[in-house]
């Protein structure tokens, strides 16, 4: 699991430490120093003999990054500073300048003993080098991107056409470290090493995207308070492992969870075998399918039951319009069964129109940007699609208060607000699958999941969150899986799915008999 602490938690475990004299940036700018030497070594063969050029601002980031740059110089490389703040780490100038390494300025007044150089100068040291740490922002911004020369020379960096490889030192800078926002220059890292935890920017879309691969670093700042929950978190195979229902000797059909699929109509029936095959083929019990099209559905699915029962959990909407009168009817009952025997949901599509005014968190809407926009808009938020695309949590987070239903917020990073404050963002799957039918495939193996595990689920409302956080990643795997590297179509991430599962319980060690 990678958990996410926002600034404020982190200085909160950092203050008693730097009180009691605990040298936390000497360990964070050693592991960041071995990171890069890491990275030249696999670039060039060697360390010795590379260009580095840190960027410093004028505070701990940059004290952060100087320090790494003085051990690198120490290691022969050949290390230049670019400071880009009047203010500037004095003792982190002071090791690179002993340990051999040059310093220029980009800032007015350029302070003493700092020559200073035009930002376009400064980029083109950069653009010579074999790696860039980027150490002008970190926990400390304000938010906004990166202001003033230092904007200015992030977006130069940004800009060089052969861009040579970043390192973010704790996060790359000008990214809303606490939400994931990108609002200004923002200097995209390939690598970045982040101290502690990491950051809900380095999670969350639209930044995460910025952040290249993530390592944390333990510098021994301990873990939260006792109570205290973790901004965002990113379940890994583990986890999901844990939290996947697998049958024991005993187990039968309904003990495994039914799964009701009111899905497709007469215009879309592959909607309804989509969301079918996938709670099939992640497990289910057994599923049900209500709607015109059972016929198709039997014909791809021979294991579904078509006609009504009693369900642990309820699939709603995949190529349903609201205005098909018969399968409006048929989720409107259904959300009754939902409302007062506390039968899960997975609200889809054509079903979120449908959704009563207030639900429990036993219900799972999930939406696409464009969705939620328009559920939200009916809420009497005022946002677009673009809106829920700038800052996804925040918006998955209303949806989640105005409904009380868990909010699974589909994209390339697909963020999940629940119960609690429960948050997660997993990043589990290929651009590929951004593809028709994905989304069906998704709610039948989160429909099968929640079926598995409904007795859990009143016990521990922010529970679903975490099993609409495992469906995505298993979603994400399946499609990896399906055509690694290539093109997937929808059906086939569904084929996919038995083996992803069993994979993963592989993997974490918890086979079932
Ligand atoms: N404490 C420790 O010992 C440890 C700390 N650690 C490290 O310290 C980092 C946090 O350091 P920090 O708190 O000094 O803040 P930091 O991110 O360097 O930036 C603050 C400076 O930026 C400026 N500024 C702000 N916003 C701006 C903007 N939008 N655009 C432009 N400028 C802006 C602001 O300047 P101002 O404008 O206010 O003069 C201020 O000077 C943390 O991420 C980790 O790397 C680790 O080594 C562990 C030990
Ligand atoms: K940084």
């Amino acid at each position: 699991m990678r958990v996410a602490w926002t600034s404020d938690q982190v200085r909160a475990l950092e203050e008693p430490l730097l009180a009691a004299g605990v040298p936390l940036m000497e360990r964070a700018s050693f592991a960041l120093a071995v990171h890069v030497a890491g990275v030249l070594r696999e670039r060039r063969g060697r360390v010795g003999g590379a260009r580095a050029v840190v960027l410093a601002g004028g505070g701990n980031n940059g004290g952060d990054a100087l320090h790494a740059g003085a051990l690198l110089a120490g290691r022969g490389v050949e290390v230049w500073a670019v400071t880009t703040s009047a203010r500037v780490h004095a003792a982190g100038l002071a090791a690179v300048r002993a340990a051999g390494g040059r310093v220029v300025t980009v800032a007015d007044p350029e302070g003493p003993d700092v020559r200073r150089v035009p930002v376009d100068e400064a980029a083109a040291l950069a653009a010579r080098a074999d790696v860039v740490l980027d150490g002008v922002l970190g926990i400390g911004a304000r938010g906004g991107g990166v202001g003033g020369v230092a904007g200015a020379l992030v977006s130069a960096v940004g800009a060089l056409p052969d861009r040579p490889f970043v390192v973010a030192v704790d996060v790359p800078s000008g990214i809303g470290v606490d939400d994931g926002t990108r609002s200004g220059p923002v200097l995209d890292a390939d690598l970045t090493v982040t101290f502690g935890a990491a950051k809900p920017g380095l999670l969350l879309p639209p930044a995460a995207r910025s952040v290249g691969r993530v390592e944390v670093v333990d510098i021994g700042l301990g873990g939260l308070p006792e109570g205290a929950r973790p901004h965002v978190v990113r379940l890994e195979v583990p986890d999901a492992a844990a939290l996947w229902p697998v049958p024991v000797a005993a187990s039968h059909k309904y003990t495994r969870g039914v799964v009701g699929v009111v899905a497709g109509t007469r215009s879309y029936p592959g909607a309804a075998v989509l969301a079918t095959t996938a709670a099939v083929r992640s497990g289910a019990g057994m599923v049900r399918y209500l709607g015109d099209v059972g016929e198709t559905v039997v014909a791809h699915r021979p294991e579904v039951v078509v006609g009504p029962g009693r369900v642990q959990s309820w699939v709603f909407g995949p190529g349903v319009s609201p205005d098909d009168a018969g399968q409006r009817r048929r989720i409107e009952f259904a959300f009754e069964g939902v409302l007062q025997r506390g039968e899960a949901a997975v609200v889809d599509a054509g079903a979120l129109e449908l959704l009563p005014r207030h639900v429990g968190p036993h219900v799972v809407l999930t939406p696409h940007a464009g969705e939620l926009a328009r559920l939200l808009t009916r809420l009497g938020a005022d946002v677009d699609r673009a809106g829920v695309e700038a800052e996804p949590l925040r918006w998955a987070r209303l949806a989640h208060e105005r409904t009380g239903a868990t909010v699974l917020l589909k994209g390339g990073v697909t963020v999940v607000a629940g119960r609690g404050g429960a948050a997660y963002a997993q990043a589990d799957a290929p651009a590929w699958l951004a593809t028709a039918g994905a989304g069906d495939v998704l709610a039948g193996i989160l429909g099968a999941l929640l079926a598995g595990r409904v007795d859990d689920l009143h016990d521990d409302a922010s529970l679903v969150a975490a099993l609409a956080a495992t469906a995505a990643l298993v979603h994400g795997r399946a499609a990896h899986r399906a055509n690694p590297g290539g093109p997937v179509d929808a059906a086939a991430v569904a084929d996919a799915l038995p083996g992803t599962i069993a994979d993963l319980l592989r993997e974490a060690g918890t086979l079932a008999p």
